[in-house]
């Protein structure tokens, strides 16, 4: 899926993974002209038509006889065709439009300071941050609406915020499984192209701890779990309802973010607090992500 013109909302987006899925998706969408406020929906992406005398011999053949030839710089978007040489001449290519990102974390501070961060790296303006603690479903539902007025539309959804809490285990439940069913289905009913929308991606964070009994997190292991077994389910549904909204989960291993922390506090880890030396082994042995 190209990233042009598209809109993203991540949740936990003030830091860590859903932070790195912000800079990724804004690196992605390479600016040719700045953006002034809400950008135009983008039009459709240009095929490739196979130019006369190629016909039937695929794209790679049109890319050849493209090669050379034509005015002006490339009207190629990176974020669109990044294997394509840059003496690809695609005048009818729509201009690139970059991507934009709405962080929602309940996590103020860090939302403004990524912000800001993301603000001098790329253009302030395609990237807005919203307080919003998942749990509460108001505050869930009016983010989204936030974002669709503020940047006009809502192309992927990243349900990322989780917490790793044994001890307060109803709350991990609360953030880690229900605020992604709950941010999942607000998603489908703002993309939903039954529901007016322009289609889209779902994608839930689940973990390694998704896939395999986890010894020293039980309740986080069975959100995890059971945001994988809610994606794929759903995944199906919206596919037999046309919804035409992709969902996948993430199962990331052990990532060095500011969640690895908890490890260390009893408050987090409750009565697996004892337990925290080996699943520091187990950071050993599955390695940590940079
Ligand atoms: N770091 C790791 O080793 C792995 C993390 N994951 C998952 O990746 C996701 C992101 O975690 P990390 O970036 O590592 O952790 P992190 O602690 O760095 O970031 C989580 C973010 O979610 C936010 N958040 C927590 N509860 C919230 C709530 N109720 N409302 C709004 N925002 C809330 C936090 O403020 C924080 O900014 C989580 O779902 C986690 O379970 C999965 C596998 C590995
Ligand atoms: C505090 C950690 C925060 C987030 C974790 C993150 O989601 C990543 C998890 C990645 C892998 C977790 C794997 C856990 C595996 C297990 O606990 C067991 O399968 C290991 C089996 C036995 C452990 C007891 C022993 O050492 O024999």
């Amino acid at each position: 899926m190209h990233v042009n013109g598209k809109v993203a909302l991540v949740t936990g987006g003030a830091q860590g993974i859903g932070r790195a899925f912000a800079q990724a998706l804004l690196g992605k969408g390479a600016k040719v002209s700045p953006g002034r406020g809400p950008l135009p929906s983008p039009p459709p992406p240009a095929r490739l038509a196979p130019p006369a005398g190629t016909r039937g011999r695929g794209v790679a053949a049109a890319r050849r006889a493209r090669l050379g030839g034509g005015a002006g710089p490339p009207a190629v978007c990176p974020a669109v065709l990044p294997s394509v040489r840059p003496a690809l001449i695609l005048p009818s290519l729509p201009p690139c439009l970059p991507a934009q990102v709405a962080l929602l974390d309940r996590n103020s501070e860090a939302g403004q300071e990524s912000k800001a961060a993301l603000a001098e790296q790329f253009e302030a303006q395609r990237t807005l941050f919203i307080q919003c603690d998942v749990t509460d479903q108001e505050q869930l539902k009016g983010a989204f609406k936030k974002v669709i007025e503020h940047f006009g539309r809502l192309d992927i959804v990243v349900n990322n915020a989780g917490v790793n809490n044994e001890k307060d285990w109803e709350s991990t439940i609360q953030i880690n499984l229900t605020s992604v069913i709950r941010g999942t289905y607000l998603g489908l009913e703002y993309m939903g192209k039954g529901n007016g929308g322009n289609g889209g991606v779902i994608i839930n964070i689940s973990s390694l701890a998704g896939l395999m009994p986890a010894a020293f997190q039980p309740v986080y292991c069975a959100t995890k779990h059971g945001v994988i077994g809610f994606t794929r389910s759903i995944a199906l549904a919206a596919n037999i309802e046309n919804y035409g909204v992709r969902l996948n989960t993430i199962c990331p291993g052990f990532v060095n973010t500011p969640i690895l922390q908890s490890i260390d506090k009893e408050e987090n880890m409750g009565q697996y607090y004892s337990y925290k030396d080996e699943i520091k082994n187990m950071m050993q042995f599955y390695g940590v992500m940079e």
